[in-house]
């Protein structure tokens, strides 16, 4: 069974945990187990070395950047994603930004742009500093070294993040619901995720279905009511909810419904708070390990906002910073693969895909692959020095994904991640828990297995 593995430091080497993939090719009933329990677990050790590895001639992991290139980009029209999300989002996310196909999906990514162009972005850090100040709040009602689960705290101000910038609204009700989603949503996941990569029907059982159901419905409840209460009312701010409103599918002339409405606002929830919160998590977790790192981004935080709120005019001077989360998000990437399917018989450089073959890209595993990396379980945030990152290839590093369907708010959250991150670090030091190892658990975003229990102790 892969086991989290004990981070080992050697000399200035920090090594942070890993999860041991299975050395030898799983058989199906131990594929199915593993990838429930953790899908980490079920990749194989192989794609870690190797570019691509086909499982049963269903599953093709590609791990090669000029092969993704070609279905990311290249031949992004003939890689669609799969029938994995429908099985796992459909219900929930319906036929918005994240889970639509074609003309269907480009009008609502259309519609969506402007807001996340770079001047936009920029207008949204106030309300970014004053997440990151609330959380340092409530951290100084602690007693020094106090242990607390940061993962909350991140996941906390990221949620308000997303909900005061695209929907200036934090209605308690969604927050609620989102809330409860995390435990019947959230985690019986992997069920329809594997039902979906194996081909099996949707509609077999899983532990906790009708609470994962339910959960559904109460979210498109409480979001449904903000989309009504919107539109009765004589609303003129400029957010994601009016711009949505406003659009009009030129296909059709048609502009969304209620139904499609609530598709992307939960869409733009979700995927716009978890997997940044959950990132800042791991990122915490670096700092603590790391007492050279942790004093290198204290003295450039000082040196570049002195004791200014950190904003988005600090922001790009933070190299040290940009360069710690790029490294983050490569040990630790928040999407920790991306699918997709081909829609023929396709030979992908010497790799022949049957149609209807599943071609999943392990970001986990790409990001850790020897070919590409040099000593890749090693924490080393100089790798994104603008000198050593020129070197990169593009697809080597894809926490964002890539191609058209890349991550609309990557610039979004790599300033989200530097302000909070930043705050952070000037505000308080970190501290592992004696003996305690996270374990990188992928459940949407990848997140430490029973969260992120850390000690925390504000600077004076
Ligand atoms: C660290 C934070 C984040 C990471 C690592 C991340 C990662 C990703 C990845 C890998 C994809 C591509 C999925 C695929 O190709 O199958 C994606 C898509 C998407 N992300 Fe993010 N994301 C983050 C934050 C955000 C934020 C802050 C927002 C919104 C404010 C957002 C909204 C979206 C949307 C709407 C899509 C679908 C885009 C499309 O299909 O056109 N994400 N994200």
């Amino acid at each position: 069974m892969p086991q989290a593995e004990e981070s080992a430091r050697a000399g200035e080497r920090i090594y942070p945990p890993f999860l041991t993939p299975p050395a030898e090719p799983l058989s199906l009933p131990g594929y199915f187990l593993a990838f429930v329990r953790n899908p980490l677990g079920a990749t194989p050790a192989i794609i870690y070395r190797e570019w691509t590895y086909t499982y049963r001639d269903r599953i093709t992991y590609v791990a090669d950047p000029a092969r993704i290139k070609r279905i990311l980009l290249d031949d992004f029209t003939e890689f669609p994603k799969t029938i994995i999300e429908r099985y796992v989002f459909s219900k929930l996310l319906g036929r918005g930004i994240l889970t639509a196909h074609g003309p269907e999906w480009r009008w609502q990514r259309q519609a969506a742009a402007p807001l996340f162009r770079p001047a936009e972005i920029q207008r949204y850090a106030p309300v970014m500093t004053a997440a990151a100040e609330a959380a340092i709040e409530d951290w100084r009602q602690l007693a020094p070294g106090a242990v607390r689960y940061v993962d909350r705290d991140t996941t906390r101000a990221t949620f308000g993040v997303i909900a005061d910038t695209m929907l200036h609204s934090r209605d308690p009700a969604v927050t609620e619901a989102l809330e409860r989603a995390h435990r019947d949503y959230l985690l019986p996941l992997s069920w329809p995720g594997v039902y979906g990569a194996l081909g099996l029907p949707g509609w077999l059982p899983f532990p906790r279905k009708a609470a994962r159901r339910r959960a559904e419905i109460d979210m498109r409840q409480s979001v449904g009511n903000l989309v009504r209460r919107r539109r009765a009312g004589a609303d003129d701010r400029d957010d994601l909810m009016s711009r949505l409103l406003n659009a009009k599918d030129p296909e059709s002339g048609q502009s969304m419904g209620d139904e499609q409405m609530v598709d992307n606002l939960l869409t733009f929830l979700l995927a716009g708070h978890e997997t940044s919160a959950k990132s800042l998590a791991w990122m915490l977790y670096l700092v603590a390990l790391s007492p050279e790192w942790e004093e290198r981004l204290l003295a450039e935080v000082r040196r570049v906002a002195g004791d200014e709120p950190i904003g988005a005019e600090h922001a790009g001077r933070l190299t040290d910073v940009a360069m710690f989360i790029k490294e983050g998000m490569r040990l630790y990437p928040p999407i920790s693969s991306l699918a997709r399917v081909a829609t023929r018989d396709v030979d992908l450089d010497g790799t022949p895909v049957k149609k209807d073959g599943i071609i999943v890209m392990p970001i986990f595993a790409i990001h850790r692959h020897r070919k590409l990396w040099e000593d890749p379980a090693r924490f080393d945030p100089e790798r994104f020095s603008p000198e050593r990152e020129a070197q990169q290839v593009r697809y080597q590093y894809l926490p964002f994904g890539a191609g058209p369907r890349v991550c609309i708010g990557a610039s979004f959250a790599m300033l989200e991640a530097t302000i909070l991150l930043a705050s952070f670090v000037r505000a308080a030091r970190f501290k592992v828990p004696d003996g305690h190892v996270p374990v990188p658990l992928s459940r949407i975003a990848l997140q430490p297995k029973g969260g992120m229990p850390l000690e925390v102790t504000l600077r004076t």
